[in-house]
């Protein structure tokens, strides 16, 4: 008997929280397939950390495509990248998701690809003043918190929740809204 092999998925980072959030996107929105993933370092091509919406977008984009041309054997590639926008009253937080699946072999067929946003929320001053300043999200929360190495744990939604919502489960909903185009390939998503 043949053994079907699994779907393997590559997600542009070793960052553990987004090696998780997208092992459970994947298996929650398509739960009768086997997948494998595997974590691999790319460049982002933004800034260590994203000022703007659309800098974030074009990070998780990058990474998508990077990891794609360094693993091209695999079948779908995630970029997710965090960022900030400081252009209101207050410093918003969130991330971008970027899946993108197997090129077809026809030049006619548009590229497989889906992306999705997570919820924002709002930094408090002693963080944002720290990230105006010039350092990241991850050890600005690390300084006020007196956490370490949170971006690879709580992240910044668990630091201020009590970890009722943790930066892995946060990011979930945005892999799986990333992977509706996949989940309903009759319907028409606009390509970015
Ligand atoms: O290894 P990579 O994949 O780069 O993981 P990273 O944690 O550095 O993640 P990003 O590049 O996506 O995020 C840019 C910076 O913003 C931080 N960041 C973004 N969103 C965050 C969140 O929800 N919680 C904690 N830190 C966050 C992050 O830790 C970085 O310092």
């Amino acid at each position: 008997m043949m053994t079907e092999q699994a779907t393997q998925v590559v997600v542009a980072s070793h960052n553990p929280v987004k090696i998780s959030a997208a092992r459970e996107g994947f298996s929650g929105m398509f739960p009768s397939r086997a997948f494998s993933f595997t974590g691999l370092n790319v460049p982002s091509g933004v800034a260590e950390q994203p000022m703007t919406d659309a800098e974030t977008l074009q990070g998780a984009r990058n990474r998508a495509r990077n990891a794609r041309q360094a693993k091209p054997e695999a079948d779908y590639w995630v970029g997710i990248e965090g960022g900030v926008d400081d252009s209101g009253d207050a410093m918003e937080t969130f991330a971008w998701v970027v899946v993108l699946g197997k090129h077809s072999e026809s030049a006619a067929e548009p590229e497989q690809m889906g992306r999705a946003r997570t919820a924002a929320f709002f930094q408090p001053e002693e963080v944002a003043r720290l990230v105006r300043s010039g350092m990241e999200l991850g050890p600005a929360d690390d300084q006020v918190f007196g956490s370490e190495n949170s971006k690879q744990h709580s992240g910044s939604i668990g630091l201020l929740t009590g970890d009722l919502i943790n930066r892995s489960a946060y990011y979930v909903p945005a892999v799986i809204g990333a992977l509706i185009p996949f989940r309903n390939p009759t319907l028409t998503f606009s390509q970015f």
